[in-house]
């Protein structure tokens, strides 16, 4: 596991901005002997409110001209059961702030459904994955990921079974606190990724944080715990207020 401090959110997305560009890099120069069909890079964006400032920093010089995007197929690792617009729709908010701005190819863009049951948007997704991915070997070339105050990720709440779950890559919960259906990958594909990044900003998570990384293992009130990944290449992106409450080693 890997933990980058940054000074505050700006820094923390300039950070995260320059080692996507190198990981992309990086991960299709491994792939640069492959068939064609297979250089691409495949991305799970999260939602929320930390990774915005991210997505405007992308969709602008200098970092918009330095990505590949016509390699690139983007997924995302959780949704809001709401309509495409609806502001909370995290699909909604990468295009508005990213998607729109960038030459990403359309059909390369798989934004999880919302306009059907619940689970019927989570076998639909599950199915497109399915497409990409095999049963075994790596998932995705990058999961990105947030926390919240209560140390969820994804849509994987504290106390919920979703955290558990061995065989669906893709699961409907209903968020009790929230009143709301979500869509989620779970813990089965998501370990399975090539590399896995947290992005996490702001005092109010430096308490979870602390939990989250340096406190005993209990996943189910922490729910980001459950984020191991077979290849432990999982790193933490975060800023100096979240990390207040950590002990560092000098
Ligand atoms: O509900 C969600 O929350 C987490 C964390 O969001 P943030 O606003 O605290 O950055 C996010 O990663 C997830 O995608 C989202 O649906």
């Amino acid at each position: 596991m890997h933990i980058h401090i940054a000074e505050d959110l700006n820094d923390l997305s300039r950070k995260y901005a320059y080692w996507l560009i190198e990981h992309i890099r990086y991960t299709l120069q491994k792939k640069s002997s492959s068939p064609a069909e297979k250089q691409i890079y495949t991305w799970a964006l999260s939602g929320g409110s930390t990774p915005q400032h991210l997505f405007q920093l992308l969709s602008k010089s200098p970092f918009k001209e330095q990505i590949p995007w016509e390699k690139l197929h983007i997924f995302w690792g959780d949704e809001r059961l709401v309509p495409f617009h609806d502001s909370r729709n995290n699909g909604k908010m990468a295009y508005d702030l990213l998607l729109q701005h960038v030459p990403v190819i359309s059909s390369q863009v798989h934004y999880i459904p919302t306009e059907m049951k619940p689970e019927e948007a989570a076998q639909a997704y599950e199915k497109i994955l399915h497409r990409y991915f095999d049963e075994q070997g790596f998932s995705f070339d990058l999961v990105m990921l947030g926390m919240g105050t209560n140390g969820h990720t994804l849509s994987l709440f504290p106390h919920t079974d979703v955290i558990h779950e061995k065989e669906k890559w893709v699961k409907a919960v209903f968020v009790d606190e929230l009143s709301m259906y979500r869509i989620t990958l779970t813990p089965v594909i998501v370990n399975r990724a090539f590399c896995a990044t947290f992005l996490v900003s702001g005092k109010d998570k430096a308490d979870m944080l602390k939990k989250v990384l340096q406190g005993p293992y209990q996943p189910d009130a922490y729910p980001a715990q459950i984020i191991r990944l077979t290849n432990n290449e999982l790193h933490w992106f975060v800023d100096r207020d979240a990390a207040s409450e950590l002990t560092l080693s000098e």
